[in-house]
């Protein structure tokens, strides 16, 4: 067995001195600091055959992230699931859920089945798939396997992949679906491209990365989103919003408890952390769909992550190479790789008072564990699969392109400075991630819905 011994446990909403027994793939035992470990686990300490010393250390459950694009299969020059999970357990996410804009789209049940066997293969975190929505692949989404998806995934906005659902009609019918998540990129067209026309006419089609939060408008988050919401309520279908980037979207969101909202919603990284201050600095590097919108929108999101209204925190690790990433406004993709610098980012916030460490554990390993209802992951607890994360909290070191582990090489973050470094994550009780070495042999395990 081993024994995590003496760790800052951030679990449930406190942070607390305790040991952590690991026998197999599960949690044998958790011990508070409070409790004499020779007299309650004489038989634990016996069968201990590794103690790792975590007395400096925080001990997280694993971060379960619910969007990610890790490119396969068809697009494997941006990132594989091989490459991309790599990162992932470095920046300490254990679960991933990858979304259905590959070559080929994931939208039948075949597709979704060989890219859960390419995972099986390949992947070093636990993972699932999104099966994606089209204008006309309704009877796909129903047939019996395509339960096996985490959810349905609806492009209501263009982006990367060509998926835009446009057509009123089969969005009607997606949102019937009663035994599926759907998950929604809500970004509306007319009013992308009713801004794109004005801004072509009046400065021509050079047009620089300033004019993609113009484009990609705060109003064309609002408009879509309302739609869904909408849908959602018509139907009573369980709508999860993906990546809201405005304060105004916020409106549409309430405060019940997450087993009990209908509608619930992600934030992403990049969302709390940059603002549009940054695109003279960073321009191309920071550019998403949704956009980076403004300060105050940026701040926003983060009480409304603190207030309850926004339930998760997800990456939407979207890589691609350089070469792609070059060009105006138009031609620049959009999207960037974030797996191995969110946790980070999130301490670092934590670091500075915005968030509390309970507040990050919660909407990055917690809710999305209940949203998903996932089975025995997301918290610290006895007989939970062992799916943790020690991090250093004294640890400065710059990110570089020497460090980067993203198959592209690249990421909006060199030469950013964090306070807080992952040391070791254990994925299912196996020690995947040890302070820069990875055990290769490890594969991680199809995502368990309760
Ligand atoms: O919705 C998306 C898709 C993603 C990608 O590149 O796949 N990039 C983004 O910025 N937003």
């Amino acid at each position: 067995m081993i024994l995590i011994w003496n760790a800052n446990i951030v679990n449930e909403g406190t942070v607390y001195k305790g040991s952590v027994w690991i026998k197999g793939e599960r949690i044998k035992n958790i011990v508070p600091y409070y409790l004499s470990m020779e007299r309650e686990n004489k038989d634990d300490l016996q069968n201990t055959t590794t103690v790792i010393d975590a007395s400096d250390l925080l001990l997280l459950p694993g971060v379960i992230d619910d969007q990610v694009h890790f490119r396969e299969p068809g697009l494997t020059h941006k990132g594989d699931i091989y490459s991309e999970s790599h990162a992932a357990v470095a920046g300490g996410i254990t679960s991933f859920m990858d979304m259905p804009n590959t070559l080929p789209q994931t939208i039948t049940v075949k597709d979704l089945n060989d890219k859960f066997k390419k995972a099986s293969q390949d992947s070093l975190s636990n993972y699932s798939f999104f099966i994606g929505a089209t204008n006309d692949n309704f009877e796909e989404l129903i047939r019996p396997g395509a339960n096996r998806a985490i959810g349905v995934k609806v492009f209501m906005g263009s982006s990367s992949g060509n998926m835009l659902v446009d057509n009123p009609l089969a969005l009607e019918r997606i949102f019937t679906l009663s035994n599926h998540i759907i998950a929604t990129h809500c970004e509306s067209e007319t009013v992308i491209q009713t801004n794109r026309a004005k801004y072509i006419r009046k400065f021509g089609k050079c047009l620089g990365i300033s004019f993609h939060p113009k484009i990609r408008s705060a109003k064309a988050c609002y408009i879509s989103s309302s739609e869904a919401v909408r849908l959602a309520k018509k139907y009573c279908s369980h709508l999860h919003l993906l990546h809201l980037s405005t304060a105004r979207e916020i409106e549409l969101l309430t405060l019940e408890p997450l087993q009990e909202k209908r509608i619930t919603a992600e934030v992403c990284v990049h969302h709390l952390w940059f603002s549009d201050k940054d695109y003279s600095r960073l321009g191309n590097r920071i550019k998403w769909n949704p956009s980076i919108k403004t300060f105050a929108d940026r701040e926003a999101l983060r009480q409304a992550l603190i207030d309850g209204k926004i339930d998760i925190i997800a990456t939407d690790h979207s890589p691609h190479t350089w070469e792609e990433k070059q060009g105006g406004c138009f031609q620049a993709a959009p999207g960037a790789p974030m797996v191995q610098h969110a946790l980070i980012l999130m301490l670092e916030l934590c670091r500075q008072n915005v968030f509390t460490l309970p507040l990050i554990v919660e909407k990055m390993s917690h809710a999305p564990a209940r949203l998903f209802n996932l089975r025995d992951r997301g918290y610290i607890r006895k007989g939970y699969y062992a799916d943790l994360v020690l991090v250093d909290p004294k640890y400065r070191w710059t990110v570089a392109k020497e460090n980067l582990l993203y198959k592209c090489r690249w990421s909006p973050l060199e030469g950013e400075t964090f306070s807080h470094k992952v040391v070791k994550t254990f994925v299912n009780g196996h020690l995947v991630y040890d302070d820069g070495r990875f055990d290769d042999s490890f594969r991680g395990k199809e995502l368990c819905c309760k």
